[in-house]
């Protein structure tokens, strides 16, 4: 089924307000390199429906992503914007990631009404967070804290911690600043202390393969630093086995021209223990970045990653 859509590129997103300041990003940006339309199509994929559920349990973070492939696929849309973190390892045969914009602040930040930073919490505080990676982090951080899990888009989670069920939440700085809600940020964690997950703070565009003429036109808007770095870092999770049921952080930095891949991995269970490890190496092309992320990943093997990942 393919309507006329030759004047237009239309763009899938999902609805909630990150993904619409997202997509209206990439229209602006697109708008400015072409002489088409460029439109929006907002669709409900099933991670919105099930908000309230931990995602790990009930199939991961692809459900952010199906319906809007369906839409691609169907012709319904061309392209479709997501945020980079919420994109599965491997994508369906037939679709590709066209761009990768500038990454926007990849670290995590901490909100509270009265506390100026996890240091700050007094003991047995509740902390909210909706991923496996940061509960791991923040417990090695601070052992005696209850951290209890937390669901929503950004406004239901704000509105949770605004309504007292949390002492404090932890989330990702770049939606807080993508939606004007900077203000609520107390301090932001250092990207070493707490690992950002693969992607986060970047936006990805999928599209169909076969859709030339449009994979020309993104990658007017690739970044290239952000591209490889976010292929490093996806390449952990993937020689990993990939699950988003694995408490995975991966974030890697440019210094001096040369890649900086920091990984950690926790067990998803009680238990305390979190794996890290640091390579670096000159990245010029995507083969090294992943060749980079595929080191890291042995050097995980190689401290027991086997046995954290059995027990998921
Ligand atoms: N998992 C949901 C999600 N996907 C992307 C972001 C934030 C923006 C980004 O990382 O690009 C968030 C919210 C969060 O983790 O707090």
């Amino acid at each position: 089924m393919t309507t006329d859509t030759s004047s237009s590129w239309v763009i899938a997103t999902r609805e909630s307000r990150l993904a619409l300041w997202q997509a209206h990003h990439v229209q602006a940006l697109l708008r400015s390199r072409t002489s088409r339309h460029v439109e929006l199509l907002g669709m409900t994929t099933r991670g919105d429906q099930i908000l309230d559920r931990t995602l790990s349990k009930v199939g991961g973070k692809g459900l952010f992503v199906k319906e809007l492939e369906v839409a691609l696929e169907e012709g319904r849309a061309h392209l479709a914007v997501h945020s980079l973190k919420d994109v599965p390892m491997d994508l369906p045969p037939g679709f590709v990631l066209a761009a990768i914009l500038e990454r926007e602040d990849p670290r995590d930040a901490f909100v509270s009404a009265r506390h100026a930073s996890l240091a700050e919490l007094p003991e047995a505080a509740r902390v909210g967070t909706s991923s496996l990676r940061r509960m791991v982090q923040l417990r090695a951080l601070r052992p005696d804290l209850r951290i209890e899990p937390l669901r929503g888009n950004l406004d239901t989670r704000l509105r949770k911690l605004d309504e007292g069920q949390y002492d404090a939440i932890v989330l990702a700085a770049a939606g807080l600043k993508r939606l004007g809600l900077e203000a609520r940020i107390r301090c932001v964690f250092d990207a070493d202390e707490m690992i950002p997950a693969a992607g986060q703070g970047a936006l990805g565009i999928e599209v169909r393969a076969e859709q030339t003429e449009l994979r020309e036109l993104l990658a007017g808007l690739n970044h290239e630093p952000t591209w490889l770095a976010a292929h490093a870092e996806r390449a952990v999770s993937r020689a990993l086995g990939g699950s988003c049921s694995m408490p995975l952080a991966a974030h890697a930095v440019w210094s001096g021209g040369r890649l900086v891949l920091n990984v950690a991995l926790g067990a998803a269970d009680d238990r305390p223990t979190v794996l890290r490890a640091r390579v670096e190496g000159e990245v010029r092309d995507l083969p090294a970045a992943e060749a980079l992320g595929l080191q890291a990943a042995a050097q995980l093997r190689a401290q027991g990653a086997e046995q954290l990942l059995a027990a998921h």
